[in-house]
């Protein structure tokens, strides 16, 4: 995607062709601000602190980790101390498994000689396959605005939810792939963007991608969607997903359930754009097993945004010194979900609609589990 018309990646190889450039995202919307991660640490730091956040970016950002990581230390010990530092940076996005897995392996083949090479080699592979990946997602959910608005003749109105653009993946993104596909096909749109409290990833990142996209959007209340859906103001939901079990249960930012229990109450389709990447194959019951991140109680009770006279301001919203929680992410169960959109095209959200789009993942958890 573009940035001020420039072709842009949230992740790339700096000119030296060792460091890694990332996109900021603590600074955006007001800035943007290329940071140069250089080492293991910097790579779980920026994980940790979101500076890259959305779980294919969180995912590519591990590999590159990975890479970081063996110019430092490319023994066993020094390839396991890595896995488990960027494992524990953030626990519900299974991408991040997913990428440190697939690179671990291949990096412990007794062929490979030089495995700072072939990591960095592995993670640029990584991110090419996740813009593809995205792509296509794009490509098969824009059938479902292209009929929408068939169906309807007129505009169609998409509620989404957090930030599943192209600043949560490398490229493209996910709930929002097939709004740049429909939307470059000529398909009028207009989204609905909730703010996503409590840090604001609608209202600061996918404002700001649509903004630059040139695409009609309005920033609503988190709390605005169920009466937006009752008015028929919204022809359907899509949202993007940190780890989809096997069954179709979605884990995504904290506040999708409550949307996805609004549009089953209204008759408003329900959508989930995710990566085959993002599906756990070895869970069931999300709610019971999907593990969920509890951040920072100050990120409730504090907001961070520009001041009008300039800078960039960080205020106490709440009352002082009241306890607050912050859990991160919900279950959204597979009964809500109308269709999960993947690279491979739309499944229903249930064992057998993920396994006949993916018949070798879901046959291999079952032979591991007999
Ligand atoms: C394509 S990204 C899908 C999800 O990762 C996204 O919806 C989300 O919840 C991101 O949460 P974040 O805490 O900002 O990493």
């Amino acid at each position: 995607m573009n940035i001020d018309g420039c072709p842009t990646r949230t992740i790339r190889l700096a000119a030296d062709g060792e460091t890694v450039e990332v996109i900021d995202q603590t600074r955006l919307p007001h800035e943007v601000v290329v940071r140069p991660l250089a080492s293991l640490a910097d790579a779980a730091e920026a994980i940790r602190t979101m500076v890259v956040r959305g779980a294919p970016l969180i995912g590519v950002t591990a590999a590159y980790g990975l890479a970081l990581a063996m110019r430092e230390d490319a023994s066993e010990a020094g390839l396991a101390h890595a896995v488990e530092t960027l494992a524990a940076t953030r626990p519900t996005a299974v991408n991040l498994r997913w990428a440190l897995d697939r690179m671990a392996a291949a990096l412990g083949r007794p062929e490979v000689n030089d495995r700072t090479a072939e990591a960095y080699r592995l993670a640029a592979a990584m991110a090419d396959e996740d813009v593809e990946t995205c792509r296509a997602i794009g490509v098969h959910g824009a059938a479902l605005l292209r009929e929408a608005h068939a169906r309807t003749g007129r505009e169609v109105n998409v509620l989404t939810h957090c930030n599943a653009g192209w600043l949560a993946t490398v490229d493209w993104g996910t709930a929002l792939a097939p709004i740049y596909v429909a939307h470059d096909e000529g398909i009028p749109l207009h989204v609905w963007v909730d703010e996503t409290r409590p840090r604001n990833q609608g209202a600061a990142l996918t404002a700001f991608e649509l903004r630059q996209h040139s695409i009609r959007h309005t920033i609503v209340a988190d709390n605005a969607g169920g009466h937006l859906m009752q008015h028929g103001r919204v022809d359907l939901c899509i949202v993007g997903s940190d780890r989809t079990t096997a069954t179709g249960d979605v884990a995504n930012k904290i506040g999708t359930y409550l949307k996805a229990l609004a549009a089953k109450d209204n008759g408003v389709p329900f959508y989930a754009a995710l990566p085959s990447s993002t599906i756990d194959w070895t869970l069931a019951d999300g709610v019971a097993e999907i593990p969920i991140e509890e951040r920072p109680a100050r990120e409730v009770t504090h907001m961070t945004g520009r001041a009008e006279t300039g800078g960039i301001v960080t205020v106490e919203i709440a009352s002082p010194g009241s306890p607050a929680a912050n859990p991160a992410f919900d279950v959204t169960p597979a009964r809500l979900v109308t269709g999960i959109i993947t690279e491979r095209g739309i499944a229903s959200a249930s064992t057998a609609g993920l396994a006949a789009l993916f018949p070798r993942e879901a046959g291999r958890v079952k032979a591991r589990h007999g």
